[in-house]
Order: C-alpha cells, then sequence, then structure tokens
C-alpha cells in the first residue's frame, strides 16, 4: 500500500462509481505493480503547477470558452499620465474581470452536468440487478471488481446474491427483461454484436450457439459478447487448469476449451448430463473434448471432494460460476481455496434481488 499516497481524485471512476473502491484497486493492484520510475514520474508530476494551480486550470479553460477575449497584450509604458492609456488599462482590466467571470461560470456548468451526468449513470445502474462480479485471489486480501457497482460492494459488507426460486416462466421473462450490458441500446448491442463479436467467434461456438438456440432454455446460453470478455481473461491469467460450475449445452465450456492451451484440463460439472449432451458433438468436432474432464452431480459436493486432495488447493487458475444462484457464496468459500493466488473466478450474472414477478 502507498503510505501517504495522495488520493488520486479520477476525472471519471468509470463503472466502480465508488471513490473508495477505485482506491482500493490504486492500492492493490495498480501501485504494487508500477514500475519506481513511472512512481515518481507520477509523484514529481503531482506537485506541477499545471496540475494543481487553479490558475493555469482557469488560463487553459477560458482558451476553450467561444465568448472569452483573447488576454489583451502588455500595456505599452508610454506615459503613465496620459488619460487614454489610463482609460486602456482600464478598459482591459474589465475586459480580462469580463473573462475571468464566463470561466468561471463555465466551469460551474460543466460541473453541474458532469454531477447530474454521474446522478443518472448511478441512478440507472443502481435500478438494474444484472452484473458480473470477477474476483481474484489474492495473498491476503480478495480482490473484487464489478463490472457494474451494486449499490454497497461485498468489500464493504454487501452481499452479492439475493435469490429466489422462481418458475421457469417467471425466470424466464425476468431475463427477458434484463438488460444486455451497460449499453442500454438493444440497437448498439445488435451493432456491436455484428460489426464486433460475431466475425471474431469461432465456427464451432457459432454452431452451438445456433444448435441452443432452439432449446427451450437457450436463455441459460452464455452470450457471444461475455464469452469473448471470458476468452480476454483466460488469456490475461495465462489459464491453464479451470473448473466450470454449470455448463448447460456448453457455450463457455467449448470457449473455455478453444482458449486454454494445447494440453491444459478443464473440470466441468453440472447436474444435467442431457443438455451437456445437445453440445457434445460440436465440442468433438473442434478437437478439444480431451481437455475436458465433465462431471455429472452438483457442484458442492465436487468442490468439497476436490479439496479433500490436499494437491487440488491452490492449483486452480481460472474459475467460472454459472449455475445455482442461491449457492454462489458456497461456491466462493471452496474456489478462493482450489484457485492459485493471481488465480480469477468470473461469476456470470449475479442478479442483486430477483423477484418472481418482478
Ligand atoms: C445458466 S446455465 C449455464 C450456461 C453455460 N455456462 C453456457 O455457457 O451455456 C446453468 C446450468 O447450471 C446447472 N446447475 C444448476 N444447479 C446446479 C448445481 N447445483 N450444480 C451443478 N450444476 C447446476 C444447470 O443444469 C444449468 O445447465
Amino acid at each position: 500500500m502507498e503510505q501517504n499516497a495522495k488520493k488520486v481524485t479520477s476525472p471519471s471512476k468509470g463503472l466502480l462509481q465508488s471513490e473508495d473502491l477505485y482506491q482500493h484497486i490504486l492500492e492493490t493492484s495498480v501501485y504494487p505493480r508500477e514500475p519506481d520510475f513511472l512512481k515518481e514520474l507520477r509523484h514529481v508530476t503531482a506537485s506541477h503547477p499545471s496540475r494543481s494551480s487553479p490558475t493555469s486550470a482557469t488560463k487553459s479553460l477560458s482558451s476553450l470558452t467561444p465568448n472569452s477575449s483573447p488576454p489583451p497584450p502588455p500595456a505599452t509604458p508610454r506615459s503613465s499620465t496620459s488619460s487614454t492609456s489610463t482609460k486602456r488599462v482600464r478598459q482591459e482590466k474589465s475586459e480580462r474581470e469580463r473573462g475571468r467571470q464566463n470561466t468561471q461560470l463555465l466551469k460551474k456548468e460543466i460541473l453541474a452536468q458532469r454531477r447530474a451526468q454521474s446522478e443518472r449513470d448511478e441512478r440507472s445502474q443502481r435500478e438494474r440487478g444484472d452484473e458480473i462480479l470477477l474476483t481474484q485471489r489474492r495473498e491476503k486480501k480478495i480482490r473484487i471488481f464489478y463490472f457494474v457497482a451494486q449499490e454497497k460492494p461485498v468489500a464493504e459488507g454487501g452481499t452479492p446474491i439475493h435469490t429466489t426460486i422462481c418458475s421457469q416462466e417467471a425466470m424466464k421473462k425476468i431475463v427477458e427483461k434484463l438488460p444486455h450490458n451497460i449499453l442500454q441500446s438493444e440497437d448498439l448491442y445488435q451493432y456491436i454484436l455484428e460489426t464486433s463479436v460475431y466475425p471474431r467467434e469461432s465456427e464451432f461456438l457459432k454452431e452451438l450457439r445456433h444448435v441452443t438456440a432452439s432449446h427451450p432454455k437457450a436463455f441459460y446460453s452464455t452470450a457471444p459478447d461475455v464469452g469473448q470478455l471470458m476468452a480476454m481473461l483466460l488469456k490475461l491469467v495465462n489459464a491453464k487448469r479451470t473448473i466450470e460450475l454449470g455448463v448447460y449445452t456448453g457455450y463457455s465450456l467449448l470457449l473455455t476449451a478453444l482458449t486454454i492451451p494445447e494440453d491444459d484440463k478443464i473440470i466441468a460439472i453440472d447436474v444435467n448430463r442431457e443438455t451437456f449432451e445437445i453440445g457434445l458433438p460440436i465440442i468433438k468436432k473442434a478437437g478439444i473434448a480431451d481437455k475436458i474432464d465433465f462431471i455429472e452431480s452438483e457442484a458442492l459436493p465436487v468442490l468439497d471432494q476436490l479439496l479433500q486432495n490436499h494437491e487440488n488447493k491452490g492449483s486452480f487458475d481460472f474459475a467460472f460460476v454459472d449455475a445455482d444462484k442461491v449457492n454462489y457464496w458456497n461456491y466462493h468459500e471452496r474456489l478462493m481455496n482450489l484457485l492459485k493466488v493471481g488465480g480469477l473466478v468470473v461469476y456470470d450474472n449475479t442478479p442483486k434481488r430477483i423477484s418472481c414477478d418482478s
């Protein structure tokens, strides 16, 4: 932790929406990885006038103000007693004062707009219960990242999952209502799928997505954009040994198997082998079936069994949890012991509160 480090106030906290969480991430993840030279340069820069001086901030703002007059040229020291010169000096002074007032007004307006936007963003994020939660095991601390912030992060005592068991029909309606992502626009989401996601999706994943589409629970399947985020995370932690809870027809499983290196393995657990078998022919066709150890079971007893073998502790690089939400806390405790230090757990869709009649 950076002792006495100046609190960094970010111009935009981005998705975190919490200054404390941002500071926590800086102190536990960012500063420890920052090379000494960058650290030194950051400290040296922190005291530079162009960063901290309100005068220079005013200057740069005023140069952006369309109405503000350019700074007047320095007064020519002709005759200090000349009335024309005094008049000009007064005029210049009042122009400068007007410019300063314009700048102040503009600054206030920008601040008010930013505040209103951030309040709107926060409100809309709070209203949604959909988020992806990433947890990384560290030496002593657990790092928690929210892609979409909750009202109160787990790190501050919040509870990530409240689930009510719903009928399949009710659940389907809820899922249909959930926003696809932070974009808040179906058209933009489709545009991104078509221009960025589908062109990068492997032909096997595409086939599996099409085969799954006609299944009554097709909405269970991991969305292709989420899949590509997962692939990035798998590569980022250089995942070799992974575990997946909740397989369904196998979209996330196939994606993981296609992403991890040749000889590496995935333990995949699901209570339902039937749905896994829908995707199995495509998994075989993709040539990665050998990487998968599918276990038909409730996930919890399998995790307990794995933990009984000391060698499994701290041996997994990555876990994807996409099974029954009521057990997420139970999975979390066990996965933290199975993961390597630096390993990553991705929880898909951890709705804060689901009401069957919402
Ligand atoms: C949302 S789907 C998984 C989707 C999958 N990741 C994909 O990409 O298609 C949830 C799966 O969890 C399984 N499941 C539910 N409860 C479970 C439990 N207690 N243990 C293991 N699997 C469970 C269900 O059978 C279902 O296939």
